[in-house]
């Protein structure tokens, strides 16, 4: 499903912040990947979402090379992904509802069967009752769950999770990845970046480790 051969991403400004890096996910894994700040996570979160593209070798997304792609082919290898990535800001000036709806009107689908996906996303998170409220007067692990919800409303295939616990308690990290574990359980393959190893321990997934951009087994 996610396949990396002897990826390298240079930045313009020289830094190779991923190494010949290589390594695949096969549909339906739980796969963690950790590594000390500026180990190449994000970086390589964002290669598969094709937000970045590599400098040499193959990133392979659902049976796309991402960096042969054609930019019109992007907005389709996205509605397959789940992104949860710490600059893509909630809407603030907008509703609970409101948020998890817009990447289904961006998608296109009408009003009544969006109205449907919306709330059950909100009812897999805990937020069902919440959802004319404004994302500022919810706590910050509600904020989290909202952008969880905002994530799987298109049902995406892949799930792509970049420190999804980082500003959170433990109570509160336990329970998002609990989430993220039952979502694996019916089927939905997850890439996600963590700090955290108490609970990449506990959930006991696959973990693959970076250290300076280079990939260590
Ligand atoms: N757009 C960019 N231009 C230049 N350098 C970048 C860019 N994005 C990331 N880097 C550098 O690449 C390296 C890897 O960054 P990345 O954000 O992937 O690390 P990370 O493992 O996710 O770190 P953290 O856990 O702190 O988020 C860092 O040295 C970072 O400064």
């Amino acid at each position: 499903m996610i396949e990396f051969s002897q990826v390298s991403k240079r930045f313009p400004c020289g830094h190779e912040a991923l190494k010949s890096v290589s390594f695949s996910v096969e549909k339906g894994e739980m796969v963690f990947l950790t590594g000390h700040s500026g180990a190449g996570k994000s970086t390589l979160l964002k290669l598969v979402a094709a937000i970045e593209l590599p400098t040499s070798g193959s990133v392979v997304v659902s049976g796309q090379n991402i960096g042969k792609m054609r930019k019109a082919a992007v907005p389709f290898l996205r509605r397959n992904l789940g992104l949860i990535f710490q600059d893509h800001k909630l809407l603030y000036d907008r509703s609970v509802f409101e948020n998890v709806l817009l990447p289904l009107q961006i998608s296109g689908f009408d009003r009544s069967e969006s109205a449907k996906r919306v709330r059950a996303a909100l009812d897999k998170v805990g937020l069902l009752g919440k959802e004319k409220m404004l994302p500022i007067t919810l706590s910050g692990g509600e904020q989290q769950r909202l952008c969880i919800a905002r994530a799987i409303v298109n049902r995406p295939a892949i799930l792509l999770a970049d420190e999804p616990t980082g500003n959170l308690d433990s109570a509160y990290a336990h329970d998002i990845m609990d989430m993220f574990q039952s979502f694996n359980q019916v089927g939905v393959t997850m890439l996600i970046s963590t700090h955290d190893e108490h609970t990449v321990e506990r959930i006991g997934g696959r973990v693959i480790h970076l250290q300076q951009g280079e990939l260590i087994s």
